[in-house]
């Protein structure tokens, strides 16, 4: 079939897709579109149906219900699952490839598999691996099989890649790369779905993401929509010099929506320009504030605030 003939407005969409295992409900009511050419996260604490949802939409699991569609195929169609597997690379958790098997005997046994494959040599520069092609998967660092673990995922020249826990176990150096490297592959082309419980990585990277929560979608947005900075509102805290001006006359600009004592700082939330206009208009009382700090809510506290549960720990 023809790239074009199953062509979709969105590269995968996931429509009330359900998961049991025996009496366990492990995806219960999950949905959500993504968008050609974006990085989309799946969000969630250890347990909430993350791994399962990708791998009923890579048709490596069969649903119990819904539907799902990538790139206008049916993974969970016998028929068209090998369409599936042609346009969709994978990068599972926990990746192992024999011990003594070589970087590029790796990647170029797994390009075997495909009809058109990337060409290994580009993909061991694009991660950065070139001087470990003669390697053995078991003297790889962690760092490294995780790259590794990528290029594999994306060796059949996906247009949908699904990376799973990408950087759990890397140090900070390794997964900064690994994210400059994340990006590197968005910007080829590719449509990329990151399965993450870190918000550091979500924020930087995604786009676009989902919050997972006992196999239901809890929250959806662009990080930015999720943190609520992506509106009007503004919201600094001060600490002022006494005697301190009334609280009623920063109330009172129009920029203000409120303006508490919170311990011996003041709280002021208001419009975009809340802040430019209560230091102008201190500056106009002769105050000078001791010292103003912005507040900026976390995806990370957004995420606490979605998913925590008093009999489950929350993954950080
Ligand atoms: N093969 C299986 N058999 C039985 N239960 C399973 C199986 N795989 C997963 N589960 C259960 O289904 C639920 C969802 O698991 P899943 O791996 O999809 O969650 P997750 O969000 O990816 O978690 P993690 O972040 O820990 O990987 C969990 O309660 C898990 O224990």
């Amino acid at each position: 079939m023809p790239r074009s003939a199953a062509a979709d407005t969105h590269a995968v969409r996931v429509t009330h897709l359900r998961k049991t295992y025996g009496t366990k409900v492990a995806v219960d009511d999950v949905s959500f579109d993504v968008a050609h050419g974006e990085i989309f996260g799946i969000l969630g604490p250890n347990g909430a149906g993350k791994t399962t949802t990708v791998e009923c939409l890579a048709g490596l699991r069969a649903a119990d219900g819904g539907t799902i569609r990538v790139l206008g195929h049916d993974p969970q169609d016998p028929n068209e699952a090998v369409l599936v597997r042609e346009r969709l690379g994978i990068q599972l958790q926990e990746s192992q490839l024999p011990v003594k098997l070589r970087v590029h005997e790796a990647l170029t046994l797994y390009a075997s598999f495909y009809a058109d494959p990337d060409d290994p040599e580009r993909l061991l520069r694009l991660l950065g691996l070139e001087d470990r092609r003669d390697t053995a998967f078991e003297d790889l660092s962690g760092g490294q099989k995780q790259r590794l673990s990528i290029a594999l995922a994306l060796v059949g020249k996906p247009e949908v890649a699904v990376l799973d826990e990408l950087t759990t176990g890397l140090d900070p150096q390794a997964r900064r790369e690994t994210w400059d490297m994340i990006e590197k592959v968005r910007d080829d082309g590719v449509t990329i779905i990151l399965v993450t419980h870190f918000m550091d990585e979500a924020e930087r990277l995604c786009d676009r993401l989902v919050v997972i929560d006992q196999g239901r979608v809890v929250a959806e947005g662009t990080p930015a929509e999720l943190t609520g900075v992506s509106g009007d509102r503004r919201s600094f805290r001060m600490r002022l010099p006494e005697p301190a001006p009334d609280l009623a006359t920063l109330a009172a600009l129009p920029a203000v929506t409120s303006a508490t004592q919170v311990g011996d700082e003041i709280e002021v939330t208001g419009s975009r320009t809340v802040l430019p206009d209560v230091i102008i208009a201190l500056h106009a009382l002769g105050v000078v504030p001791d010292e103003v700090r912005t507040r900026t809510r976390s995806l990370e506290d957004t995420f606490v605030a979605l998913v925590t549960h008093e009999d489950q720990e929350v993954a950080r």
